[in-house]
């Protein structure tokens, strides 16, 4: 990498500068070094069979830059800060050197969950999708009941519906679901007043449980209007949809709500990221959706970073940011009509910084 000029990686938008100087590589030195991958899914998840990103390295290693395809190049300038804060700026300093991991179920039949569970090591939480389009509230059910089978009377469910209830909608399912035993529920609505309205809802109708607010974070113009406004118990943060990891503290800090750290369907890179900021958040009281490599059929690295006895640590992750085996990169490159789409996608988005 030739020379950086050394300056602060400015957000669009409302998003405030990060707080530490990064090393911004030109533009041409990161596109001489880009490399568009495409990974099979094992499940379909949020709509996505093959997840595309970008690899990208810096003098600290690998970087990851994974915008979903459907984004503004507002809101991929965000993941491309993250993606310069990874590879060449400062992380800050962990306080912890492991952090528990949930395990992911996508919206499968029941009868997948075992095999889907399966695939993590002692993880004692499991994420669970719920409100697929197409499906109901049965199926659901039936979903979240196979794992608290599978899972054991000891472990802890959460569901997530990534806002696609209704008030009405997310009352009556919660209050169904709640009963299999739940420790949240993420994103049951889409906007912060109608989080507010169910929270308030939910408590008439003596449904203790809590409410995990992700894309009212990740995707909002104000990420602290959920904190102010009373909209969620826990804040649901994600590196890449953030900015960074020095971002995503700050959030979590101004919030002051307990936060859960989620991976954005990242490969090991990106969970990286993932790992350092829960390793350096003042406060982790909840396991961490860093387990999504699980979701892969392939990675970049030869080892993914894969929970084991439930957990990520900061060396395993620090190592997974060293070792992208070219190989890989060059078995899952992705077609050249792609690659063009990406690289001009990230030409634009640079622009943004
Ligand atoms: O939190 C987890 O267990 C895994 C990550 C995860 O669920 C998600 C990753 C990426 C995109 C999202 O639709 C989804 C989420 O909504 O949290
Ligand atoms: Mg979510």
């Amino acid at each position: 990498m030739s020379a950086t000029r050394r300056r602060r990686a400015a957000y669009p938008g409302p998003v405030p500068d990060l707080t530490a100087p990064t090393d911004l590589p030109d533009l041409p030195d990161l596109l001489a070094d880009a490399h568009v991958v495409a990974l099979p899914m094992r499940v379909r998840f949020r709509g996505v069979d093959v997840r595309e990103a970008v690899l990208l390295r810096g003098p600290h290693g690998w970087a990851e830059w994974a915008p979903f395809q459907e984004y503004a190049d507002r809101d991929a300038a965000r993941w491309l800060a993250a993606a310069v804060e990874l590879g060449w700026g400062e992380l800050p300093e962990p306080v912890r050197g492991q952090v528990g991991v949930n395990a992911t179920v996508p919206a499968v039949p029941a009868g997948q969950v075992e095999g889907v569970l399966g695939r993590y090591d002692r993880c004692r939480t499991v994420k669970v999708k719920v409100a697929e389009r197409g499906q109901t509230l049965g199926d659901d059910l039936e979903r979240v009941i196979e794992v608290r089978r599978v899972l054991g009377a000891d472990g802890r469910i959460r569901v997530d519906a990534n806002g696609a209830w209704s008030v009405d909608e997310a009352r009556e399912a919660l209050s169904v679901l709640a009963s299999v035993g739940l420790e949240y529920a993420e994103q049951p609505c889409a906007t912060v007043e109608e989080l507010v309205v169910l929270r308030l809802a939910l408590a008439r109708a003596s449904v203790d449980l809590p409410i995990a607010a992700d894309e009212s974070i990740r995707r909002a113009e104000d990420p602290l209007r959920v904190a102010r406004e009373g909209a969620a118990d826990l804040v649901v943060v994600k590196v890449a949809p953030l900015g960074g990891v020095r971002r995503a503290l700050e959030i979590v800090a101004e919030a002051g709500l307990p936060a859960v750290v989620s991976s954005a369907l990242d490969t090991s890179v990106g969970i990286a990221g993932g790992v350092r900021l829960a390793a350096a958040l003042p406060e982790l009281d909840h396991d961490c959706g860093l387990g999504t490599a699980a979701l892969l059929a392939d990675d970049v690295v030869g080892e993914p970073l894969m929970p084991r006895a439930g957990s990520l640590t900061t060396v395993r992750a620090d190592a997974a940011r060293c070792a992208v085996d070219p190989a890989l990169l060059a078995a899952h490159a992705a077609p050249a009509e792609r690659v063009t789409w990406w690289r001009q996608r990230l030409a634009r988005t640079y622009a943004l910084l």
